[in-house]
């Protein structure tokens, strides 16, 4: 057997065709959704990102901008940037591109942000939205990811979810969008026993180790569906996920690519949640 591939770049083309929609409508009524991203420093994987997240705003017709700081700022100048931002009623969206250099902590800043401006959903404001269930913005990648398998409608209630990973931007919050679907959900880490023993169990796999192509078909039950978030660039410059697509295809029912899977998802929900801040904000 071989794994239906679920395509994130296909599914954010047709996601981003509805958007443009919804972005017109707002534009008839006077309201241009508007998306700030800050970038510290010039890590080039980061600016990479930010292009991405730039150029499909436009796609949409969100507008966007950038601020560019040098990886010098001090962390109350980059918060005094945010607060302005905060009290920018033509921002509705405010990201900042993480990692950030060492000397800012990264808890300070992601506070700072107004949660209702907040599209990465990383504030504890939305994150405690996020577990009790309330309306909010949801945090991209797991976002994306649960957005993934509704398209495939692949059932998630009453199915046994193992997550690999448990930094606060994937692996919890996507352990919580699955606990909230009704999934049974384990998470498991580095300092996990036995990984097999629980992959192996998994009918819902999500992988976010940051190991490249660590996962392969010995890890994997028979038909289980396998979403790769790992992000590794090999030294040919060429892309590939946690997972050893080409074997785990082999036992997998759906396998998320990488490249093509869950990283362009990621950027059309951050689009998602900056229309929805715009509606927010304005009540339209
Ligand atoms: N505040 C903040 N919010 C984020 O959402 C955020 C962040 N910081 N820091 C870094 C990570 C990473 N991330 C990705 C987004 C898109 C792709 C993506 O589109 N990847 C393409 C390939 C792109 C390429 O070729 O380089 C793909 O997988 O097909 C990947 C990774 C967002 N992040």
């Amino acid at each position: 057997m071989s794994a239906e591939v679920i395509n994130g770049k296909e599914l954010s083309y047709a996601l981003k065709q509805e958007m443009k929609e919804d972005v017109k409508l707002l534009k008839d009524k006077g309201l241009t959704p508007h998306l700030t991203v800050i970038i510290v420093g010039d890590n080039p994987a980061s600016k990479s990102y930010v292009r991405g997240k730039q150029k499909a705003s436009d796609e949409v017709g969100i507008s966007s901008d950038l601020i560019e700081l040098p990886a010098s700022t001090s962390e109350e100048k980059l918060l005094q940037t945010i607060e302005e931002l905060n009290n920018d009623p033509s921002v509705h969206g405010i990201l900042v591109q993480l990692p950030l250099p060492d000397h800012i902590r990264e808890e300070n800043v992601i506070v700072s942000i107004d949660p209702s401006k907040d599209v990465d959903g990383f504030h504890p404001v939305n994150i405690g939205r996020m577990m009790t269930g309330e309306d909010t913005f949801l945090p991209c990648t797991p976002y994306g990811i649960i957005t993934m398998l509704k398209s495939k409608n692949i059932e998630i209630a009453g199915k046994h979810a193992v997550v690999l990973g448990r930094s606060n931007i994937v692996g919890k919050p996507v352990g919580q969008l699955l606990l909230n679907e009704n999934a049974t959900v384990t998470y498991c880490h580095s300092r996990t026993t036995d990984l097999k023993s629980f992959t192996k169990q998994a009918d819902i796999l999500i992988v976010a180790l940051g190991r490249t192509e660590m996962i392969d078909e010995t890890y994997i039950k028979e038909g289980a569906v396998i979403v790769d978030v790992g992000i590794n660039r090999l030294d040919d410059g060429s892309l590939t996920g946690d997972v050893n697509f080409d074997r785990a295809k082999e036992t997998a029912s759906y396998i998320t690519p990488v490249p093509r899977g869950v990283g362009p998802m990621t950027i059309t929900m951050l689009l998602k949640n900056t229309i929805k801040a715009a509606r927010g904000l304005s009540g339209k």
